[in-house]
């Protein structure tokens, strides 16, 4: 195999070479490195830095990239893992390279995962992590973080597969990226309380072709109903903007106020926080010291995220002001109004035509013209 090094954060590893003539990794190398996840590989590095796990795994390695950052950049015991030998093979060498830091395994992760216990697991798979969570809640003592990559099968684009993997009905709206987090999270939620335990998201966000859960997990009976009772349905109208929130693990049918449609339910999905806006305020400060490639992104991104409302009113102002033929004005003064009108209103970390907002539609058209 033909080697480059790569240097992230201030941890320096191998990855196979890859061909110019594919600008897709896996194509192209038989180990699998994307350079466009340093920010998603950013993010956890910071978070672990704040919180400190007394050990943690990065249960699918590739390169070992994630694991090996872990510990070099937090000082925190890590294992990695991978089921693939030529994996494993670079894993060990980047490792050792760093002074065997880390312990690597050589596993399925299912396996791994269900006879050994981490106070932080990492699931970075390809496409969906939803035959790995089952056995990743069970290892995981304080913290599971979660990648998904199949954005078109939770955000409702391939609809059989999205209720396949994660026995949910998305919609393909044009708040997608709101949908797929919540989708993904509700699927977490459910593989979650059958243990009597919660969940409480940290630090969670959609981009790009992505998907990314920082989930702290709770003990006992009563925080895994706290947490189910934030469980329920986004009713959408299907013939205009109209949407509204209900909790609960059956939808309650509902018709559309304006246009009097029978409301579609968008779940089960999760309906509370999605980020820990105290944990986020601390990364954002911890953030300027750090040595992160992507540090311009993540701390735009954690700024997105500390003013954003945890609701998931979603509406894009543009497509609304296009429905409405006028011309948008500016996103600063349409939040500027509806919080003069005493409403609460934000911007959305993943569309930068997004506004969330608790005023009633109707008010919002009449602030965008
Ligand atoms: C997307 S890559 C991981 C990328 C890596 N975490 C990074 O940040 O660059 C997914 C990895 O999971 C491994 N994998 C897939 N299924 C697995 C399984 N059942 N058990 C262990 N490893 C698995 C693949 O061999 C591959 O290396």
């Amino acid at each position: 195999m033909d080697y480059s090094e790569v240097t992230e954060g201030n941890t320096h590893f191998f990855v196979p070479r890859q061909d110019p003539c594919h600008t897709f990794p896996p194509a192209s190398t038989p180990v699998f490195y994307n350079p466009r996840m340093e920010l998603n590989r950013d993010a956890t590095v910071l978070l672990l830095t704040h919180l400190r796990p007394s050990d943690y795994l990065d249960a699918m390695g590739a390169s070992g990239v994630r694991g090996l950052r872990v510990a070099r950049e937090c000082g925190i015991p890590v294992t990695i893992n991978d089921r693939e030998p030529g994996a494993v093979d670079l894993i060990r060498q980047n490792a050792a390279a760093l002074g065997d830091v880390v312990a690597v395994t050589h596993q399925d992760v299912n396996v791994l995962m269900s006879g050994r216990s981490f106070d932080a697991v990492d699931l970075d798979p390809f496409g969906s992590p939803a035959p790995f969570v089952d056995a990743a809640v069970r290892s995981a003592r304080r913290y599971l973080f979660v990648t998904a990559t199949d954005t078109a099968p939770l955000c409702g684009a391939h609809l059989k597969a999205g209720m396949r993997r994660y026995f949910a009905r998305p919609m393909n709206t044009e708040y997608h990226g709101e949908v797929a987090l919540r989708i993904l999270l509700g699927f977490v939620v459910r593989e979650v309380v059958k243990y009597d335990r919660g969940v409480e998201p940290v630090f969670c966000f959609a981009r790009e072709h992505y998907v990314r859960l920082h989930l702290r997990l709770l003990r006992g009976a009563a925080a895994a109903d706290r947490t189910l009772a934030r469980i329920g349905y986004i009713m959408q109208c299907p013939g205009c903007f109209e949407r509204t929130e209900t909790a609960g693990l059956l939808p309650e049918p509902c018709r559309c106020d304006r246009c009097d449609a029978a409301m579609a339910p968008i779940g089960p999905l999760w309906l509370g926080a999605i980020n820990d806006h105290a944990t986020l305020a601390a990364l954002r400060e911890r953030a300027e010291a750090m040595p992160l490639g992507s540090k311009v992104r993540l701390t735009r991104l954690l700024d997105v995220l500390v003013q954003e409302l945890d609701t998931s009113s979603h509406y894009d102002y543009h497509v609304i002001a296009k429905a409405e033929k006028v011309s948008p004005t500016g996103m600063e003064t349409v939040l500027t109004r509806l919080t003069a009108l005493g409403y609460r209103a934000s911007r959305t970390h993943y569309a930068g035509t997004g506004i969330k907002t608790d005023a009633p539609l109707a008010v919002l058209k009449s602030v965008i013209r």
